[in-house]
């Protein structure tokens, strides 16, 4: 009996610090966000059409339009490894994430991808061979990129991660809760990535300066996660959106919302992401205190917030 239909999940992630260093070799952490999830579907079709069916995109897999290109690629490799060429099938993506706001969109929607198409065909996937896949699809959609965003948004626990290892889950004790919010503008991660490496072009000491402090504050951040030191954590998320800020990645819509953030008892707070719009967070160490935080980041322009306590765990 074939199986009718194949299921794969993911979901959304934060990167907590360490975005862009970690495109360098320096480390960073990042959290899943179990609650903003995005599954897909792969439903069997009597037929041999291959359709696929999102927000953007109602309609055979070689139509998909040139922002899915990487989506595309990924299917092919997928169809051409299960030698699927005959079946005909839907592959629904229903997605609660934002797309290109530094929330790993297309990371979520390639590694459930894979794991719909190994459901499907009933075969058994490993981690490595999950994030190779995935990669197929990232390679396209963002310029060489680090490997965080598919290692997170598939995995049930905050990664300590460093380009080109599988990530490893760090222990976190930390009482306080994130906001999250989206500044409704889009990131452009590829033209941040770019930017950066003109930077160390131009001026390379500088920059190189920037991306090693990154990376001490990373792992100084890891010590305050394990030990509860939430003020510290504060004082380090500020000093890298200092960071991020000299390398030109972060944007007038992200300072604004972190200046209203500062201002309104976040113990620090900072862009995420690729940066030039998007998201940013901030730590607060009451859940009220969080609500409040969000409304008030509301008024001030954001068009969504999230709020995440530090101790929830994804799906792996
Ligand atoms: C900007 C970056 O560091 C994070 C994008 O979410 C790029 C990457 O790691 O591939």
């Amino acid at each position: 009996m074939v199986k009718q239909q194949g299921i794969g999940k993911s979901h959304a992630k934060i990167i907590l610090i360490g975005e862009h260093s970690v495109v360098y070799g320096q480390p960073a952490i990042a959290l899943p966000l179990p609650n903003v999830k995005l599954t897909v579907t792969i439903d069997r079709r009597a037929d041999q059409l291959q359709l696929v069916n999102s927000r953007y995109f109602d309609g055979p897999v070689n139509e998909l339009p040139n922002n899915m290109l990487g989506v595309q690629k990924l299917i092919n490799a997928l169809i051409t490894k299960f030698t699927g060429q005959e079946d005909g099938w839907q592959l629904t993506i229903d997605s609660q994430l934002p797309a290109e706001r530094g929330m790993g969109s297309s990371a979520a929607t390639a590694v459930a991808i894979v794991r719909a198409f190994f459901d499907y065909y009933e075969k058994k996937l490993t981690r490595k061979e999950l994030l190779k896949l995935a990669d197929i699809e990232e390679q396209i959609t963002h310029r060489s990129p680090s490997g965080l965003d598919a290692a997170t948004v598939s995995s049930a626990n905050p990664l300590y991660y460093i380009k080109g290892q599988a990530g490893k889950a760090i222990e976190m004790n930390l009482s306080a809760t994130m906001v999250i919010a989206d500044t409704g503008i889009k990131g452009a991660t590829k033209e941040a990535i770019a930017s950066v490496q003109q930077l160390l072009k131009a001026q390379p000491d500088k920059a190189q300066a920037h991306i090693e402090h990154l990376g001490n504050l990373v792992n100084a951040t890891r010590d305050f996660l394990k030990n509860n030191e939430v003020i510290k954590l504060g004082t380090v998320l500020n000093a890298a959106q200092a960071d991020l800020q000299a390398l030109n990645v972060s944007d007038k819509s992200l300072d604004n919302l972190i200046t209203v953030a500062r201002h309104n008892g976040a113990l620090g707070a900072k862009l995420t992401g690729g940066g030039r719009g998007g998201c940013m967070f901030a730590i607060m160490q009451t859940a009220l205190g969080a609500r409040r935080l969000a409304s008030i980041l509301k008024e001030s322009g954001a068009k969504h917030t999230w709020i995440q306590p530090f101790d929830q765990r994804g799906e792996e």
